[in-house]
């Protein structure tokens, strides 16, 4: 398993002061800034694209940007997020009609490469896919939406995709994301994952660091 990171999702943050809240919420100890883009079209949701991660860099975050894209079609927006810092892409297996041709755009681009599960996406479209990742992503609500409550179900399909990736002995990290709050993080990292996205949890409070370290010490006490 690899290190636990926390990955607060900006969709959640204030974006009239953006810059400022991704460099408390890292000065609050959170490892990665989780960027969700949406397209209004594969989710019925628009946020941010390009520019903004470039705005990021440009106003000096050197944290991985892990940038999670709910766009179909994929691949053309690739090239310009990996132009604009991304450190990796993920991205959904039913918005790209060639899931393998996109895992290798994404790595001949100079990221690491995610797939994304939906909750009602069957965990065999791992298959043949699964060794050429850097991270799974397993999507805990309906994409869309910041502030939706954990799907219990995702919890037993952790523990499947845990043991893949134990049985595969690659380093694939397994990232969780929707309704993680400190209440339910142990809960989850014990079912297996090691990168886990926050968003209203963390942004919703006015103590980030707290609310960091809260989640930090449940996964510890469970790892
Ligand atoms: O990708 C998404 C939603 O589509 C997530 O990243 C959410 O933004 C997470 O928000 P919370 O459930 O933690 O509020």
């Amino acid at each position: 398993m690899q290190p636990t990171v926390i990955a607060p999702s900006i969709l959640s943050a204030n974006f009239a002061r953006l810059g400022e809240e991704v460099d408390n919420v890292l000065k609050a100890g959170a490892d990665w800034v989780h960027f969700d883009v949406m397209d209004n079209h594969y989710v019925p949701n628009l946020t941010i694209g390009p520019l903004v991660c470039e705005a990021l860099r440009k106003h000096g975050v050197t944290a991985p940007i892990d940038v999670h894209l709910m766009v179909e079609p994929v691949d053309r927006l690739v090239p310009d997020f990996a132009k604009a810092g991304a450190t990796m892409i993920s991205f959904h297996p039913e918005a790209s009609r060639h899931v393998h041709r996109t895992v290798q755009l994404i790595k001949a681009n100079g990221c690491q490469a995610g797939l994304v599960l939906n909750p009602a996406t069957p965990i065999e479209v791992l298959d043949y896919v699964l060794d050429d990742l850097d991270m799974v992503l397993l999507m805990s609500v309906n994409p869309g939406f910041g502030g939706q409550a954990f799907i219990p179900s995702a919890l037993d399909k952790l523990r499947r995709v845990r043991e893949r990736i134990d049985r595969s002995g690659k380093a694939i990290r397994l990232e969780i994301d929707g309704g993680v709050k400190p209440e339910n993080i142990a809960e989850i990292a014990s079912a297996g994952a090691d990168t886990f996205v926050a968003g209203s949890a963390i942004f919703s409070q006015p103590d980030y660091a707290d609310v960091v370290r809260r989640m930090k010490d449940a996964v510890a006490a469970v790892r």
